[in-house]
């Protein structure tokens, strides 16, 4: 069973394709796109050495042809050096304007090569083909590309739409179960910001899904999805709404700086911690009540994810320092940080106006 996802941009509209076996599908629905029968595929070392040969098969039995390019794994990838070799290896292999790039990977490489197709010959088309559970509710959808830079998180960027996303629940089955569950700070995102009865759903049906469940994941990989979708349809360059998918950010962000962007602590790691401390700072401003931080909590906790600084493993800069970072959050405007809250699960609003004092105490709260 193949569920779509219709992302209505105009021009720049897209499809996702979400289920089992889209992977061997994949020349259904790229074979349109193509001027010429040849793909150039990027990726990293990991999913290279797990899929990469299976899904070169699957494009040459289809008559099209494969180079490919495969980057070390993880977050430090999402940097200059990795991104010049990458556009240069795009250069190398004559990938013209109406040539079609394949991201296959993680929200890493999703972004790094999003972000070299948008630049590359001043923009080639680009599919994003998501191997993690990140990847396929978050990462893949909405246009947003780039790398890291020293001073903060996703500093260097632009927006690129894919052309198309495909996204194959079943290659989930190798993911680590660390991975997943990070990928799951994302899924749980959304019911947060914005749909209660979906956070419902999940208390419910999560531990299933981690489990394995294939259809608890294209349910759970499609409401994500056609969340982000609505939300990037309204406001496509977060002017206003999008900034709702940022939801527990600004303290990850804070945190994956402070945490050298390594292994101690993974995106969706902190986009969970993040939530946690939004809702604490929202309940500390009298916005909702104390027992939906608990509520958030106990969620978290039950599926075996850190919620908590103190969960974090090694040292972390002084509170102050952690606010410092977050002064290089994109939702910063004419110099003052504007955080999402939440009036409750599920009611998520942007604002300008907290206490740089009340941030501090639910930060010191939490270690
Ligand atoms: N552009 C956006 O809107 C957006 C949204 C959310 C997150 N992000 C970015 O996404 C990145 C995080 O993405 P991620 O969590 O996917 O991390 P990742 O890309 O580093 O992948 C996690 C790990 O899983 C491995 N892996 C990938 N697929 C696998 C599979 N099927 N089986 C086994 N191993 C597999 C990878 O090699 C890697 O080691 C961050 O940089 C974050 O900022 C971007
Ligand atoms: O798509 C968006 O908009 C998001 O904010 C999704 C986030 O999950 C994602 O981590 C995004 O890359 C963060 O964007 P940034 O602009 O704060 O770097
Ligand atoms: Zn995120």
């Amino acid at each position: 069973m193949i569920e779509t996802v219709h992302v209505p941009l105009g021009d720049r509209a897209y499809d996702i394709q979400i289920g089992q076996d889209v992977v061997a599908r994949a020349p259904e629905w790229i074979t349109p796109l193509l001027t010429q029968s040849r793909v150039a595929i990027v990726t990293d070392e990991t999913v290279a050495d797990q899929y990469l040969a299976r899904l070169c098969a699957v494009f040459n039995d289809a008559g099209i042809q494969t180079v490919s390019l495969a980057l070390p794994a993880g977050e430090a990838t999402k940097s200059w050096p990795q991104f010049s070799r990458t556009v240069e290896w795009l250069l190398d292999q004559k990938v013209e304007r109406n040539d079609i790039v394949i991201a296959f990977g993680g929200g890493v490489i999703g972004d790094l090569v999003g972000f070299a197709a948008a630049v590359l010959r001043r923009g080639v088309r680009f599919v994003q083909m998501p191997t993690t559970l990140l990847a396929q509710v978050d990462s893949s959808v909405g246009g947003k590309t780039g790398i890291n830079a020293p001073h903060g998180k996703n500093l260097i960027g632009a927006f690129h739409q894919p052309s198309l996303v495909l996204a194959d629940v079943g290659i989930l089955d190798t993911l680590p179960k660390r991975a997943f569950l990070a990928g799951y700070g994302e899924v749980v995102k959304y019911g947060l910001l914005g749909d209660a009865a979906f956070f419902e759903w999940l208390e419910e049906n999560a531990p299933a899904m981690a489990e394995g469940d294939i259809n608890l994941r294209i349910a759970a990989v499609k409401r994500s999805c056609q969340m982000k979708a609505d939300i990037v349809v309204r406001d496509e360059t977060e002017l206003r709404d999008r900034a709702l998918l940022n939801l527990g950010h600004t303290f990850c962000h804070a945190l994956e700086a402070a945490t050298g962007y390594s292994d101690r602590l993974l995106h969706g790691e902190g986009v969970a911690v993040g939530c946690a401390l939004a809702f604490d700072l929202s309940a500390r401003m009298g916005l909702c009540s104390q027992e939906d931080p608990s509520r958030v909590r106990a969620h978290l906790r039950a599926l075996g994810m850190k919620i908590d600084l103190r969960d974090i493993e090694g040292e972390l800069p002084s509170t102050d320092d952690l606010i410092d970072l977050m002064s290089q959050d994109k939702k910063v405007l004419d110099g003052q940080l504007r955080f999402v809250l939440a009036r409750g699960i599920g009611k998520a609003f942007v604002t300008p106006n907290v206490d740089t004092d009340l941030v501090k105490a639910v930060l010191n709260d939490a270690r």
